[in-house]
């Protein structure tokens, strides 16, 4: 199924008294082709999040329409699949339960629901663990298991806020790889939420950068590259250098957030591994 974004603004009214409103997302519009794989980008507070509920149908556009498929979307839908940073998995269920939870909503019949979780779980490796609570298995496990009860019913769409963003660096990449293998082997379409640069390049085929300026895309950045992604690869090292560039544009009005901070360490990290030895001076951003 395609996403289509078609001018998209934003408004919250302001909370006190006398506040002006919000103005968060203005004219924003951007097309996702079927199957295809895009991540938003941008710095904190930019409007990635509401981009992502919006097509989700969480909530209305204050102006603009969404499309999926060509059916105006008002909201949230089977067809599109919403997965969390925090999991959002039920700590009274087990494994398996959690992951037919969704097929028991949408009333599969049993048999059928009982062939698909065990594909499911075999397909991410899990298989050992249907019967394990929650608590009782690793937060990579964990992000598996959201993203399987994200796939449960066949959503045509995945939408996903920073779904990696709670797992250590090495789980990080090592969920990369499942998770470009899984939605790789579904064709499924995808929107995810990050502002992990590496990541975006790594699992994208589109990247979209959105600036703190109404969320004004910055950049509609295609990464061309065979999959599964070399990151050795020096084109990939210069899709990375290209998205820290713009990043570093993108947050030119100011650092105002712990994660503003952490990009901008990143930018840092990355500007003076290029730098040659002996050249100790800070970098310039
Ligand atoms: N329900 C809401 N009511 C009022 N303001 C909101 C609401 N949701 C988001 N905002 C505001 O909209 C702006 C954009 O928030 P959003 O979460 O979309 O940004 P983001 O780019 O996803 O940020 P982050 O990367 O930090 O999650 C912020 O200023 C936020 O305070």
């Amino acid at each position: 199924m395609s996403i289509s974004v078609q001018g998209i603004s934003k408004n919250f009214k302001g909370r006190r008294k006398g506040e002006s409103d919000n103005q968060v997302l203005k004219d924003v519009s951007f097309e996702i082709e079927e199957g295809q794989f895009v991540c938003l980008l941008g710095p904190s507070g930019c409007g990635k999040t509401t981009t992502l509920t919006i097509v989700a149908g969480f909530q209305k556009p204050t102006e603009g329409i969404i499309e999926v498929n060509g059916n105006v979307v008002t909201k949230p839908g089977p067809d599109r699949a919403f997965m969390f940073q925090n999991y959002a998995l039920f700590p009274w269920l087990k494994v398996g339960e959690n992951i037919e939870y969704p097929m028991k909503k949408m009333k599969v019949p049993k048999e059928e629901r009982k062939k698909k979780l065990k594909e499911l779980l075999e397909m991410a490796q899990l298989t050992k663990y249907e019967n394990y609570y929650i608590h009782e298995i690793s937060g990579g496990m964990k992000q598996r298991v959201a993203l399987l009860r994200a796939l449960a019913c066949d959503p045509k769409v995945l939408l996903m806020d920073e779904p990696l963003g709670a797992v250590d660096f090495q789980m990080r990449q090592l969920l990369q790889r499942q998770l470009e293998d899984i939605l790789g082997q579904k064709k499924t379409t995808s929107l995810m939420v990050t502002h992990d640069v590496d990541e975006s390049v790594y699992l994208s085929d589109r990247v979209i950068v959105m600036s703190r300026d109404h969320g004004k895309i910055l950049e509609d950045l295609k990464i061309d590259l065979p999959r599964p992604r070399d990151r050795t690869n020096p084109q990939y090292h210069a899709y990375v250098d290209q998205l820290t560039e713009i990043l570093k544009s993108a947050l030119s009005g100011g650092v105002y957030t712990q994660e503003d901070k952490d990009i901008m360490e990143f930018i840092q990290g990355v500007e003076s591994a290029k730098k040659p030895a002996g050249d100790t001076a800070g970098a310039t951003a």
